[in-house]
């Protein structure tokens, strides 16, 4: 998270750290007492551990790309993470609502983004979670010929990027926007704090039905 702060401790108990012997590859959040939503290209062999001083280490039983994932561009960046036992859900572990409706958020709806992806140019990467506010950009704009020039598709939102904005390693993270999740964080053309590249995410409205197919047959 490039220009935010320091989240408060347990203000997002839904929060995840995708952990690759022991160290944060992406962001992810709880969506189901067993089940992490994140984002494809973050996919990797992961132990995933939940924040902070109530965090847990939760080994991962399933990891499940969206068929529509590839390494070529940012569609269906999705990745569903099924944890080797259910979470002990509590004051500071939580599920996250998803939005159901497919129905985009309005531009300059003012949304949150948290993660602990890299704090400055240089990389730093932080041991606290960082968080940030950012504007909903419309598809049009987003979509702008010096923007990402009409690779934004109807599954896809935006934010504004200028100076503050998501990085490396915030990829999975949640968009949350009026205490739903919206989007999740997809790493787009890699550029951070550029008001040239918005932010980019995933909707998560498009995808319910993908979502609850692999937990129910998950479940079984
Ligand atoms: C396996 C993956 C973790 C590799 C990867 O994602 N690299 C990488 C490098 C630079 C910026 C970003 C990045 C992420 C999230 C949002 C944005 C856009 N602001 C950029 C992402």
């Amino acid at each position: 998270i490039l220009g935010g702060y320091e989240a408060k401790p347990h203000l997002r108990p839904y929060m995840a750290s995708l952990q690759l012997d022991g160290q944060h590859i992406c962001g992810g959040f709880l969506i189901a007492k067993q089940w992490v939503l994140s984002a494809a290209h973050c996919t990797e062999e992961t132990l995933h551990s939940l924040p902070e001083p109530h965090k847990r280490l939760y080994r991962v039983r399933a990891q499940i790309p969206h068929p529509g994932s590839n390494i070529h561009n940012n569609k269906d960046d999705l990745l569903l993470l099924q944890l080797e036992e259910e979470a002990e859900l509590n004051a500071h572990v939580q599920v996250l609502p998803v939005q159901r409706e497919d129905r985009d958020v309005a531009p300059d709806t003012v949304c949150e983004v948290a993660g602990w992806g890299t704090i400055n140019h240089s990389g730093r990467r932080p041991d606290k979670l960082y968080q940030l506010e950012r504007p909903v950009l419309s598809r049009d704009v987003c979509n702008h010929r010096t923007r990402h020039d009409h690779t934004i598709t109807e599954k896809m939102m935006c934010t504004d990027s200028r100076r503050k904005d998501t990085c490396k390693g915030d990829s999975g993270g949640p968009l949350v926007c009026n205490g739903v999740a919206e989007g999740v964080v997809t790493a787009g053309s890699r550029v951070c704090g550029n008001y040239k590249k918005p932010a980019i995410y995933t909707r998560i409205a498009p995808y319910t039905a993908w979502i609850d197919g692999v937990i129910a047959a998950g479940a079984a």
